[in-house]
């Protein structure tokens, strides 16, 4: 396999990409995902420590939130360049200079649309308005800052010549940084990158100040097209943490970021980004907006070091290289999973074994595979302390089950009423009030089963789609010190949710029975 290829411009060594992070403004953008002026502090304090070369703060002019953001972050951030967005309005120009007042390394970001699209429907401008309006506000812009930036808006989708005049303008009238949105994820990665070799190799004045690429996902092509435009000469690139931003996104940085290393003799670029704390910025971004990342999204999902297929498990433990191009800590994860399943294998399921201090032979090992594979007939992943339950044989699929359940949200608490059957056939009914329905059932349940549960996140999502669509109810609890995970599915999401519940409840009464005869067998 070919790994390398000429570097971009040819450089001995590696270009340095600085890292726009805009994750508290367009990635803010994301519908649902405003932050307080507090968090954004502390999501700006995370990313000073991942390294990044530039923080855009906020777009001053839009609120008192903004504009609060932004002088509590020039406070109390100092080393990055704290960057805040304006439109080419005077006014907008003179509250992000306000907001920017005492940061150590300030710059002004101000864009106009450059596209005929933009020019014809939104801002009812001509060509020379657009030229006039863009060179008019770099100057201004200047007037209170040496680094300005400004961006031409829904830049990839702008005939070429008149997008080379407006940059042309840009760069004449002050500007340091170009930054060439594709704000609306149109481009390809071929376009992109041809496109930013011409400005930078015709526009006057453009070897002078660096080129950026502002990237959107509306194709799933954001991080492609960044990439893209680092090869056709970008020196600093746009992203977010997860993602996140407008409609589908802007090009995520941890993508991005390690793609650059991982692929980095062909790419011959370097960031100035530690690596180590790509996962931990991303797990504080998703509690600080609510927004759990998707567990196969790249780098940060909690399923990209994650392997369940034998064949793969297999491979991972004879050489980790067959199946992992990066190692999980040097982006912030612990150490990669083994999670046993369906799909798992002997190789996996005796080395896990072997772990828990369990060395079989070969019958034995048959024979606690068979036990294996039918237990995942019952459930999705199989825990250390199910494998011990299945060592000493006490895997007996019964546990409590749900014979029927009432719930009612109609007075002032809502209300659950729920039978089970106990491990030995036995009927148990309860009944319990609580704040919503959910709570009183799991309420019901704890006092029929005496297991208290607290819970740590609840999720429920449709699997299949239309007459045969059932809910998935998928619960994270603490019991003790112990974290559990239970799914539960039906055709009722609140069922859905006492499966998951009970499927937890069961495996925890499982694991405190066989309590003793694991320190036994420990001792
Ligand atoms: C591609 C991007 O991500 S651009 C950034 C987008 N981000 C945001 O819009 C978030 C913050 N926005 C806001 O809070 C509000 O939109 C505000 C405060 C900026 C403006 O609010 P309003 O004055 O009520 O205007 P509204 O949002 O309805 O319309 C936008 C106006 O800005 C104008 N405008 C848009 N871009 C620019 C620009 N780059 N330069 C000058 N004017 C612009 C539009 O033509 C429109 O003007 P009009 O009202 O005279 O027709
Ligand atoms: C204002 C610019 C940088 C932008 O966010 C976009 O075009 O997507």
């Amino acid at each position: 396999m070919n790994d390398t290829k000429p570097a971009p411009g040819n450089a001995a060594t590696p270009a340095q990409v600085r890292i726009f992070d805009t994750t508290l403004r367009d990635g803010e953008q994301s519908p649902g995902c405003s932050m307080t002026p507090r968090q954004k502090v502390v999501m700006a304090r995370a990313l000073a420590g991942l390294g990044v070369d530039v923080i855009e703060t906020g777009f001053p002019a839009s609120s008192e939130s903004d504009r609060e953001a932004a002088r509590l972050i020039a406070r109390e951030v100092r080393t990055p360049v704290l960057a805040v967005l304006s439109r080419c309005l005077p006014a907008d120009i003179e509250a992000s200079a306000r907001a920017l007042d005492g940061a150590a390394r300030p710059r002004l970001h101000v864009f106009i649309s450059t596209s005929a699209l933009h020019r014809e429907h939104k801002l009812r401008m001509s060509k020379a308005q657009v030229l006039d309006t863009a060179a008019a506000c770099v100057a201004q812009a200047r007037g209170f800052v040496d680094d300005v930036e400004f961006s031409t808006e829904d830049g990839t989708r702008t005939e070429r010549e008149f997008l080379a005049e407006v940059v042309g303008a840009a760069i004449a009238a002050g500007a340091t940084t170009i930054n060439v949105p594709d704000t609306l994820g149109y481009t390809t990665p071929e376009e992109m990158r041809a496109l930013f070799a011409h400005l930078i190799a015709t526009v006057p004045g453009a070897r002078e100040v660096v080129f950026s690429a502002h990237c959107h996902d509306d194709l799933g092509m954001a991080v492609a097209n960044s990439l893209a435009a680092i090869e056709g000469g970008a020196r600093q690139v746009e992203c977010t943490i997860n993602g996140i931003g407008e409609r589908a996104g802007n090009c995520a940085m941890e993508e991005l970021v390690m793609a650059l290393k991982v692929r980095g003799a062909w790419y011959n670029a370097d960031t100035g980004i530690d690596t180590r704390q790509l996962v931990p910025a991303s797990k504080l971004l998703s509690r600080l907006v609510g927004m759990p990342v998707q567990r196969n999204k790249a780098v940060v999902g909690a399923n990209a070091f994650a392997h369940e297929s034998g064949i793969h498990q297999h491979g991972m433990l004879r050489h980790r290289g067959t199946y992992e191009i990066m190692n999980p800590e040097d982006v912030g994860w612990p150490a990669s999973k083994m999670v046993l399943g369906r799909h798992s294998g002997r190789a996996a399921v005796s080395h896990r074994l072997r772990a828990l201090g369990y060395t079989l032979g070969e019958g034995q090992l048959d024979q606690a595979f068979a036990g294996f594979k039918a237990l995942c007939e019952r459930q999705r992943v199989v825990e250390d302390r199910d494998l011990e339950a299945l060592m000493h044989g006490d895997i007996r699929g019964d546990g409590f089950r749900l014979a029927s359940m009432t719930v009612s949200d109609r007075g002032q608490r809502a209300s659950a009423e729920i039978e089970l059957s106990d491990p030995d056939g036995r009927s148990i009914g309860k009944r319990a009030l609580g704040d919503g329905p959910v709570d009183a059932l799991f309420s019901a349940l704890a006092a029929a089963t005496g297991v208290d549960l607290q819970l740590e996140s609840y999720q429920v999502h449709s699997v299949g789609i239309g007459a045969d669509a059932r809910g998935e109810a998928n619960l994270s609890v603490r019991c003790g010190d112990d974290a559990w995970e239970g799914t539960g599915t039906s055709t009722d999401v609140i069922e859905a949710s006492a499966l998951a519940w009970l499927d937890i409840a069961n495996r925890v009464l499982r694991a405190r029975q066989l309590q003793p005869q694991r320190q036994a067998a420990h001792a």
